[in-house]
């Protein structure tokens, strides 16, 4: 399939410049060599030496930084050029997850459902198909997408025929449109649907497990008796195309819940995604997979036109293996107060990378070629290592994808023909086929969770497979468009935040400490050497942690046991870590201001930074640690979505949703621990600088230490305000104890030394 030329293109990759940036970059990376010369050559003794190797360590993360953000592209998209083209345009499954009812309430996922079943694309009734995975197989997720499927009847026509912009209905009906003159059979429409959204709103809420076992009928049979672990396969289809006699009519809708065994490991989101992968296979079998989480939901109406933009606008399919878009968040609380709406990365860190071999795989809101989440490498490497005859035998393919000859066939189909709409079989015959292959002993003695599908073995599964793609030679593609192709929730609050900044790094350091660490990726597979770098940066999350953790020490230490840290006032060296840290700051508040953000965003971010690697990024770090000893085990924590969905402004019930809030967890120990330290290094530093007592002793602190502990008090601020808070903002009695606990023993530490 080739990119025509001229102005039929769809899809152009264009180069951004950023000298000034680049020469900022420069600064900053010689005022950190410079600070590591000034130590090297004017040893200060053992809290000088840690602070060396700490900035040493900084400054291999600032040439990580660098390197990622170094040459950034931006892709721009045509999909009014597609229409000449309408027929090449290849079919697409849709995946959606969900794992629990009660952290992810079954409305949030039909919002999203119903997102996906309305979006535009040609033959959308033959081309698309809706899976969504329940892991929590529960009655009240499938009783939800049941009547969804019904309400989809209504919705999807509804916003073709009115050019509906946001097909999340709770979203749509969050505000009142303004209604012109000519706009009659509009707002009698829209009144009428939104008045059928409340209804499925309250049937969707007011339902209850027990009566709809009891009196749902024979639908609900199967769930009768399950244990969400321990339950054989439950698909269902909720709406057949092809039993449509409506015009055009809407995608499949199938409901999964695979399998469960407590003798087997299921893999969370990993082990769902592959299922649907092979339920999808022996159904529908499009060429293009869309994955999203249930709480992402389509915000572009377009969204698959401009990513077949992204994947058939290229000369070589090489150069676009997955179309990712970036996460963005709806009713995102004012200036990002948990430092996790990650806008400014992802266009820093997502457009750099998407200049070199291409943006990471992000877990939601990515299309992939199936071929590629099947472990195929791109046809021109695939050539070239095979010769020209290089297909598997069906054996060989059987070993790889397990033993149903469905699948088998289908596979074979996907590895060898390129991408092309096939007719829509007849699903209800291949049910028996799928439950096959959502068995969970089907993958046993298969490359399922390895070389094909998504992999296992790492909380932050979507990062490792997007890693295995790119180190098969595939590249990959950021779609940036307006309106966001996406749009999710983040969470709320310190609990949720740091428990999900906790599983992310917890998986990236899984990944590093693994045979699927990136360097050996570089060395042995296709990837490039600079992607690599760039997935150190993500990887390197948790190994901050030990770094940061001594750094933020060593200041109290100092002031405590009266030694220096930073070269006095009086000394040459003095400005370099000012000039440093004033450098460092305005780097980072110029790159919010640019992407429009304001300075409280910046802080708040900076100051999460610190935060999360105190808490979150420390814990994984341990625990990581003890897992590889065998002394733990590693958990997925869902993390829980805002039921605020009907009204859709992204509040809570909380009085106050940008504060923080704590709970018991041992994630909170660390940071109060250092709150507290510093507060008492700074008074006790001040105390004998007022009364003089340490008068006469060389070499004590000076206002570099104060200046640091008094920058750290103003990041672990919250933890201070926690210390006296009350309820949910106050940190919980048996944390402030075990923190009084450390900061006890450091003060002993120092007294000693
Ligand atoms: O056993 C499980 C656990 C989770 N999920 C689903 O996985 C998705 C992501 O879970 P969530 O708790 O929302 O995690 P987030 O931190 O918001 O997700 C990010 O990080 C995850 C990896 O840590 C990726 O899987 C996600 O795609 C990515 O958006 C949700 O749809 C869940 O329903 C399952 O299907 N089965
Ligand atoms: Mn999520």
């Amino acid at each position: 399939m080739e990119a025509r030329s001229g102005n039929m293109k769809l899809q152009e990759r264009v180069p951004l410049r950023r000298t000034a940036w680049k020469l900022a970059e420069l600064s900053i990376l010689f005022l950190l060599l410079a600070l590591l010369v000034h130590r090297v050559l004017l040893d200060g003794g053992a809290p000088w030496r840690s602070a060396l190797v700490c900035e040493a360590w900084f400054t291999f993360v600032w040439l990580l930084n660098m390197n990622s953000k170094w040459n950034p592209v931006r892709f721009e998209t045509f999909p009014e050029n597609l229409a000449e083209r309408v027929d090449e345009l290849p079919a697409v499954d849709m995946f959606v997850t969900t794992a629990d009812p009660a952290l992810e309430p079954p409305l949030v996922t039909v919002n999203t459902v119903l997102s996906v079943l309305a979006l535009d694309y040609p033959a959308a009734g033959d081309k698309l198909a809706c899976y969504v995975s329940d892991d929590g197989c529960s009655p009240l997720t499938f009783h939800a997408l049941r009547e969804a499927a019904r309400f989809a009847g209504m919705w999807v026509p509804f916003c073709r025929l009115h050019g509906v912009a946001v097909r999340a209905p709770f979203r749509f009906f969050s505000s009142t449109p303004e209604f012109g003159p000519a706009d009659h059979k509009f707002m009698d429409d829209w009144t009428f649907m939104k008045s059928e959204y409340e209804k499925l709103v309250r049937r969707i809420e007011d339902a209850d497990e027990t009566s709809l076992l009891r009196h749902g009928g024979g639908e609900f049979a199967e769930f009768l008796d399950v244990e969400r672990n321990n339950h054989p396969t439950i698909i269902k289809v909720l709406w057949d195309k092809s039993k449509s006699e409506i015009g055009e009519g809407f995608p499949h809708l199938i409901y999964l819940s695979r399998e469960k065994s407590p003798m087997h490991h299921h893999h969370y989101k990993a082990g769902a995604m592959n299922a649907l992968t092979r339920v999808s296979a022996v159904m529908t079998n499009a060429p293009i997979m869309l994955n999203m989480d249930c709480d992402m939901f389509a915000n572009n109406p377009q969204v698959v036109l401009h990513a077949m933009c992204l994947l058939l606008g290229f000369d070589d399919e090489i150069s676009s293996g997955f179309v990712q878009a970036p996460q963005i968040f709806y009713g995102a609380l004012k200036d990002d107060p948990f430092g996790n709406q990650m806008e400014v990365s992802f266009k820093k860190f997502g457009r750099g990378i998407a200049g070199l071999q291409g943006m990471v795989y992000a877990g939601t809101g990515c299309f992939h070629r199936r071929k590629v989440i099947y472990g195929m490498p791109p046809d021109s490497i695939r050539a070239g290592r095979e010769g020209t005859t290089g297909s598997l035998s069906y054996k060989e393919l059987q070993n790889k994808f397990g033993g149903s000859n469905k699948l088998t066939e289908s596979a074979r189909d996907i590895i060898s023909r390129n991408l092309s709409a096939e007719p829509v079989v007849d699903i209800s015959s291949c049910i028996d086929a799928a439950k096959e292959v959502a068995a969970c002993n089907y993958e046993i003695g298969t490359c399922w969770g390895q070389e094909v599908g998504w992999v296992y073995g790492s909380m932050a599964e979507d990062i490792l497979t997007g890693q295995r793609i790119h180190a098969a030679g595939w590249k990959s593609t950021l779609m940036e468009i307006e309106p966001p192709g996406f749009m999710g929730c983040a969470p709320n609050g310190g609990p949720a935040c740091l428990t999900q900044f906790k599983r992310w790094a917890t998986g990236l350091f899984e990944i590093l400490i693994s045979h699927n660490n990136p360097i050996l990726m570089t060395i042995f597979r296709s990837l490039q050497f600079r992607q690599c770098l760039c997935y150190l940066i993500a990887y390197a999350w948790p190994v901050r942690a030990p770094f940061e953790l001594c750094y933020a020490l060593l200041g109290p230490y100092c002031i405590l046991t009266n030694q220096s840290l930073f070269p006095k006032t009086s000394e040459d060296g003095f400005s370099i870590p000012i000039a440093l840290f004033l450098a460092y700051n305005t780097y980072n508040l110029m790159e919010y201001t640019e992407c429009g953000q304001s300075a409280r965003a910046c802080w708040n971010n900076l100051r999460m930074q610190r935060i999360a690697s105190a808490s979150a990024w420390l814990l994984a770090f341990l625990t990581v640690i003890l897992k590889t000893l065998g002394l733990s085990e590693i958990v997925f924590e869902v993390t829980r979505k805002d039921s605020s969905t009907t009204d859709g402004d992204g509040s809570t019930d909380e009085a106050d949703p940008g504060s923080f809030t704590f709970d018991a967890s041992p994630v909170f120990i660390p940071v109060t621990a250092l709150a507290i330290l510093n507060v008492i290094a700074i008074t006790i530093g001040a105390w004998r600088a007022v009364f003089a007592t340490t008068e006469g002793l060389p070499g004590g602190p000076g206002i570099g230490e104060f200046l640091s502990c008094g920058w750290l008090v103003l990041c672990f601020m919250p933890f201070l305000r926690g210390l006296v808070g009350k309820g949910s903002y106050g940190i919980p009695w048996s944390v402030k104890m075990k923190a009084s606990l450390l900061v006890a023993m450091f003060l002993l530490f120092c007294k000693r030394n």
